[in-house]
């Protein structure tokens, strides 16, 4: 006679009732390589919320064009920011991701994932599911709401879960663009340059974006000009992610005591010939130039962790475009990285979106 012999659950019993901790960052190449930066390129801009156009075109844009000819350019500043840990933006996702778990205790899983390349969000997300684990916290590591960033996140994770048998409770956060120890985390390492240097300005510029997927985002229909509209955040323009920038500078000077006119909120790295949002980053720098500006701290609060964007594009193309042009003394604050005021910032934020059951 055949018995029947009853498997073994596979979730051991000491995880059930943790809470899954999801640290997502944009991604990054997993080497400098060309055929490497590519494949990340292609990944990223394929994403129908990044480069919002319809398919067969994006297709054709991303692979034809914008991925085989700028993956030489992109792998060469990419060697540049590489360090002996890797990419900076993966290594202190992963130091951040281990201090984390340290402060939040056993009751939390913390894992980091990246939404294009590695870890997955896909790897992430099964490990939790592994464990049993039915409650899922969801951080995007972007201070300010973009469509083509914490949107595609929440794509992804839904589109991973959404054929799962039990559907986690799922908690997003969606910014924190004004969370206190977030803006606290930039003013103290502003302070620390502010005090070893008089600088004349102050430049706080954010990643860009196309003005169409602002004008997209507009839930009334009614607000977004992109122009004074951006000057206060509220319920009409909350998830205008223009005004969200304008708004973390306001937090930034007044806790700094930077007066008015002594600051700038501008746009960088914009891709193609659409208009993105502006003022643009080099605009800026030229017309401060221009008039005789000799010295600019430049804060780069869009991101949470050192990466091309800053280091290379803020710390180093701003700084020769403004000397070309007759600056003086250009100077990158660094990134909040591993610094325990960004792990307290998580910490603050898991426990906002705990369910206490
Ligand atoms: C801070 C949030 C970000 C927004 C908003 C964003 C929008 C956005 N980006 C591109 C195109 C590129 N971005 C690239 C790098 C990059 N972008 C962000 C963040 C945001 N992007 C980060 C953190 C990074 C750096 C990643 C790293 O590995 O260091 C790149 C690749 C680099 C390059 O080739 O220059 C591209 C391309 C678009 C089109 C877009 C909005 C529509
Ligand atoms: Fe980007
Ligand atoms: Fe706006």
């Amino acid at each position: 006679m055949e018995t029947t012999v009853s498997k073994q659950p596979t979730v051991p019993r000491t995880q059930l009732g943790k809470t899954g901790v999801l640290l997502v960052n944009l991604g990054t190449p997993d080497s400098p390589s060309v055929p490497d930066v590519r494949k990340y390129l292609r990944e990223f801009l394929m994403d129908g919320r990044v480069i919002d156009i319809p398919f067969i075109p994006r297709f054709l844009l991303v692979n034809g064009i914008i991925a085989p000819f700028r993956a030489p350019k992109s792998a060469k500043v990419y060697k540049e920011v590489w360090t002996e840990n890797g990419s900076p933006l993966k290594y202190y996702g992963e130091v951040v991701e281990r201090e984390l778990q340290k402060t939040l205790g056993d009751a939390y899983v913390v894992k980091l994932a990246m939404r294009y390349q590695s870890p997955s969000l896909d790897a992430g997300l099964t490990a939790f599911q592994r464990l049993g684990l039915t409650d899922i916290i969801v951080i995007p590591f972007f201070p300010q709401y973009a469509s083509a960033t914490t949107g595609s996140v929440y794509e992804k994770v839904m589109d991973i879960v959404k054929s799962w048998q039990i559907i986690p409770r799922i908690e997003f956060v969606n910014s924190f663009l004004d969370h206190p120890k977030f803006i606290e985390g930039f003013v103290q390492l502003g302070r620390k340059h502010m005090a070893a240097y008089d600088y004349e300005h102050f430049i706080f510029s954010y990643h860009g974006l196309p003005e169409r997927q602002i004008r997209k985002g507009d839930i009334t229909g009614q607000v977004c000009r992109l122009g004074d509209c951006c000057s206060s955040l509220h319920a009409m323009n909350q998830y205008c992610y223009r005004a969200q920038c304008f708004e973390t500078t306001r937090r930034l000077v007044r806790d700094l005591g930077i007066p008015e006119g002594s600051y700038t909120t501008c746009f960088q790295s914009r891709l193609g010939n659409d208009p993105w949002i502006k003022p643009y980053t080099e605009d800026t720098i030229k017309e401060l130039a221009k008039k005789g500006v000799k010295s600019v701290l430049a804060f780069s609060p869009a991101f949470v962790a050192d990466c091309l964007e800053t280091t290379i594009e803020v710390g180093e193309e701003y700084k020769e475009l403004f000397e070309e042009h007759g600056g003086e003394h250009w100077q990158l604050v660094e990134s909040l990285n591993d610094s325990p005021i960004w792990i307290e910032t998580l910490a603050d934020l898991v426990k906002s979106k705990t369910v206490v059951s």
